[in-house]
């Protein structure tokens, strides 16, 4: 599919429900009702160290420019809840770590019932952009279905003279990995709404796509065991 040249570019859509997902509550918590009704969306975030995944994951929760980073070690949740078509969900965001020595032993866990990808590169370094081949091999060698929606994110677009990565070159990588792609910076408060609808609009897909059920609530040792199943559903305007 060709697409538009605006900063946030729609290049292909997926589709299919996702795998079944099994997840713990503590019994004693007084909101099991709600995290029974609450969907939450499990979006991990992956690519080189210093391209910027801890910044665009602050904006997206946070809704700021954090003043100061240091590599991320393991992983870093943040989560922000967001009602779409009436309905509340938590967006559950994983900030992975680019420095191998700081991921090896939590990739497994990156990966496991992943709803949706997000592969982010710097515009400033070609390297940053040519090495998105092993970051999507390694995804795909973690059995990420390809009915996963993936997003490619070119980040630090405020570095205009400095930029790199043409425009039409990650374009058609995108297309070609069957990938939205979007162009923006976590630093420029300007795109702010931009990064924003990174997520959401996985979120809107993930809606759209699949309706998590949960089927068994069953007792075990004081907790509660909730088994999320999906189905096909197709009505998110986004
Ligand atoms: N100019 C500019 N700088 C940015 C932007 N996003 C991040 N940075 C800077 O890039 C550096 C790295 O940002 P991080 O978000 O920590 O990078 P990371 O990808 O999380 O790195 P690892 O945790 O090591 O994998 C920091 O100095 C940020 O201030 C952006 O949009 N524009
Ligand atoms: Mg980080």
């Amino acid at each position: 599919m060709t697409n538009d040249t605006s900063r946030s570019r729609a290049s292909s859509s997926n589709n299919d429900a996702a795998p079944s997902i099994t997840s713990s509550v503590d019994l004693s918590t007084s909101s099991l009702e709600l995290s029974i009704q609450t969907r939450i969306f499990k979006i991990i975030v992956i690519g080189d160290s210093n391209v910027g995944k801890t910044c665009l994951t602050f904006r997206f929760t946070g809704g700021s420019f954090p003043d100061k980073t240091e590599a991320t070690i393991g992983v870093d949740f943040r989560e922000k809840v967001v009602e779409i078509e009436g309905e509340t969900i938590k967006v559950q965001v994983w900030d992975t770590a680019g420095q191998e020595r700081f991921r090896k032993s939590m990739v497994e866990h990156y990966y496991r019932n992943v709803h949706a990808v997000v592969f982010v590169y710097d515009v400033t370094k070609m390297a940053s952009f040519r090495n998105l081949q092993t970051w999507i091999e390694e995804c795909n060698g973690h059995r990420v279905s390809a009915s996963v929606p993936r997003v490619l994110v070119g980040n630090k677009c405020d570095l205009v003279d400095q930029i790199q990565v043409p425009s039409n070159m990650a374009l058609k990588f995108a297309d070609a990995h069957n990938m939205l792609l979007f162009e923006t910076s976590a630093k420029d408060p300007r795109e702010s709404q931009n990064v924003n609808s990174i997520f959401m609009s996985l979120a809107c897909r993930l809606k759209a796509q699949k309706s998590l059920l949960y089927r068994d609530v069953e007792r075990e040792d004081g907790r509660v065991r909730l088994t999320q199943e999906t189905e096909t559903k197709s009505n998110c305007p986004c």
